[in-house]
């Protein structure tokens, strides 16, 4: 016999999806969007980037490894909820010190299962990330007029600036992450670590601990920090973090502040939002995608060298690569779309990338953009 649904999903064109629901009771409304990575749902919810959007899984077994704290990309989940196939699959994992559901439960976080996925995904395709409201009532009683006005009445993340929201609100040292654990790609830098700022936009935890395994001391700064207060800790390099949002949303503060340490001689780096807003200082425009990247398969071709590399993405805007400026380069592409993937500054140790290459989930073939940047730091020091 069939389920009763206990959640409901509305697309604001009024398709309506009936399922499971699990984790915290409730309604929420955000842009939905699919991630067709096969591992790492907890580093997918964690990630700050997912702000205001809803995750559809589009490999079916969510829940096999449970939730292991080590793992959280941030302490909370920040994507508003997830959509997947079955009903959360049990855990079956040494590390996990529980189930998925109970996470969620416990973190106000909804998710629906039983649902079509594929029918879901190419719908997502189809429309470009629709706004969504997902409702979870063990009753099963649901206003579905009042959700497709919701859903419609949503503003979406067009202008929307969300990075000020997830960043820290004060400095911190971040501590962990193994020098020697990156052994493998490349020589560890000679003499004391580099001083590294990292702007917090949302950063992910792997993003910093990548940056300390490849030689990185690193102060973590509120997304609103003025470039003043960056340079008073004397960086040999500065990150700017991923993060949620419409980058051009951060006019206010950080396209500014970034600006400003544009005329230093200052190693820059910048990953998914942080690349965006660089390309913004820089004079370049981002543009919203129809459904954006989302997955940990994604092909992109490093334009200087040929050398293709599997990345994990997660984005919904895109650098415009037709507005690039003379003097900044475009380094890397979609080979999924063309869509800008990466740039650089003729003659500046300045450069960023669209993909993520502290994976987490994902496949480490990017790992050597943190050495470049440390690499740009040593000859700075030198
Ligand atoms: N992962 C990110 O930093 C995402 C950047 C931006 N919010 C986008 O969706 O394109």
């Amino acid at each position: 016999m069939a389920r009763q649904p206990t959640a409901c999903l509305v697309l604001a064109d009024g398709t309506v999806f009936y399922g499971q629901g699990f984790g915290a009771t409730g309604e929420v409304v955000a842009e939905l969007v699919f991630n067709t990575a096969m591992t790492g749902y907890q580093e997918i919810m964690t990630d700050p980037s997912y702000a205001s959007q809803i995750v559809t899984f589009t490999f079916p077994h969510i829940g096999n490894t449970g939730i292991t704290p080590e793992d959280d990309e941030a302490p909370d989940p920040v994507a508003s909820g997830i959509v997947i196939r079955w009903d959360p699959t049990e855990p079956s994992n040494w590390r996990a010190s529980g189930p998925l559901q109970d996470w969620m439960q416990r973190r106000g976080r909804v998710g629906i299962g039983g649902v079509d996925t594929r029918r879901l995904t190419r719908a997502i395709r189809q429309q470009g990330a629709p706004h969504v409201v997902l409702a979870h009532d063990p009753d099963g009683k649901f206003d579905l007029e009042a959700m497709i006005a919701r859903a419609r009445g949503w503003k979406g993340l067009v202008g929307l600036d969300l990075a000020r929201d997830v960043s820290c609100r004060q400095s911190y040292r971040w501590e962990e992450g193994r020098w020697e654990w990156n052994a493998g790609f490349g020589a560890k830098p000679e003499g004391k670590p580099f001083k590294v700022v990292a702007l917090d936009y949302g950063a992910k935890r792997n993003i910093l601990r990548s940056l300390v395994s490849h030689g990185a001391d690193v102060t973590v700064m509120p997304a609103t920090a003025t470039a003043e207060e960056v340079l008073a800790h004397e960086p040999e390099g500065v990150f700017l973090s991923n993060g949620p949002g419409d980058p051009a949303a951060t006019g206010e503060y950080a396209v500014p502040m970034i600006q400003e340490l544009l005329n230093r001689d200052l190693p820059i780096f910048g990953i998914c939002l942080g690349h965006q807003m660089l390309a913004l200082a820089l004079g370049a425009k981002t543009v919203k995608m129809s459904h954006g990247h989302h997955g940990a398969n994604h092909p992109v071709r490093d334009v200087e060298t040929g050398k293709v590399e599997i990345t994990s993405m997660n984005h919904g805007f895109a650098v415009d690569s037709q507005t690039l400026p003379q003097g900044v380069i475009e380094t890397h592409v979609s080979l999924f779309d063309g869509s800008n993937c990466g740039i650089r500054v003729d003659g500046k140790p300045v450069f960023s990338v669209q993909h993520h290459p502290e994976a987490s989930p994902g496949p480490q073939d990017s790992t050597y953009l943190f050495r470049r940047f440390v690499d740009s730091m040593g000859r700075q020091r030198s």
